[in-house]
């Protein structure tokens, strides 16, 4: 196995293969806004003891607002497009359930370039309630599979995931800063090797390795 410093191939540019694409940019800042403000409604309403004049207001008023935007569609497919600090561009699935930036079902996770790879942030609600108090596994094999993914990613090798391999070290907890972290360990032909963590208070809860296979660009 080799491991490589720099991308081993540029990043298919996915408008060659008939997918749409949104540059970030073009997303309107109330779009990420409602995403936030319908996150924290999804919270809401898990964890309401509202009475049932309330909850009838509200589902009128959710009707209402489902009614005002549903007029006009996006494409399921598409992907954003960011770009880097070198002007090179990098691409992830708008409405991806992990990341998605327009997909309010999406934790709020933002993977970002640090040292060798990737880091976030982010703090859980109890939408993401596995055993009492501690965050979904489903939902941490999830986070470390989009970081891990988009690791290889960032590094120009986008592909799917071949296989992903987790061990739960410690319970993560919900409501409490999690850091996530993941690179690109080695590669070979189109396979491209990732391991991640996530950690709380500096501890690992949970780390785990991917194999990605690179998309095919050669068609
Ligand atoms: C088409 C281009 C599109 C352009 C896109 C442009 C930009 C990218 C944009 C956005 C990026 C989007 C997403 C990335 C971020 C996060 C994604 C989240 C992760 C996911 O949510 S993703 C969904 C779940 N994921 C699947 O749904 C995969 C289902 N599956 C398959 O689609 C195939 O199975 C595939 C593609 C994996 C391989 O198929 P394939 O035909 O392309 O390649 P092949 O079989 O030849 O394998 C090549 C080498 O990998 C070895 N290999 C293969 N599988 C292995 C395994 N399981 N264990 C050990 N080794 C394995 C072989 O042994 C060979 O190794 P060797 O080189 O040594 O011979």
């Amino acid at each position: 196995m080799t491991v490589h410093d720099q991308p081993v191939a540029e990043t298919p540019d996915p408008r060659e293969f008939g997918l749409s694409v949104l540059p970030e940019h073009e997303i309107p800042s109330e779009l990420t806004a409602l995403v936030a403000d319908v996150r924290a409604l999804v919270d809401a309403v898990a964890h309401t003891e509202a009475g049932p004049e309330d909850l009838a207001e509200a589902r009128a008023s959710v009707a209402a607002a489902t009614e005002r935007i549903s007029g006009t569609r996006r494409e399921t497919g598409a992907l954003m497009e960011q770009t880097r600090p070198d002007g090179t561009a990098e691409y992830g699935t708008l409405t991806n359930v992990v990341s998605g930036v327009t997909n309010p079902a999406s934790p709020p996770l933002q993977l970002e370039r640090s040292g060798d790879g990737l880091r976030a942030e982010i703090t859980l609600n109890g939408v993401y309630q596995g055993p009492p108090g501690l965050v979904h596994g489903g939902w941490i094999a999830a986070i470390l599979d989009q970081a891990l993914g988009g690791a290889a990613s960032a590094a120009g090798m986008p592909g799917m995931t071949a296989n992903l391999d987790v061990n739960y070290r410690s319970p993560t907890p919900l409501h409490a800063p999690l850091e996530v972290t993941a690179r690109v360990t080695g590669t070979e032909r189109r396979k491209v090797f990732v391991s991640g963590e996530v950690r709380h208070n500096g501890t690992v809860t949970a780390e785990g390795t991917a194999l990605m296979v690179r998309f095919d660009a050669s068609g």
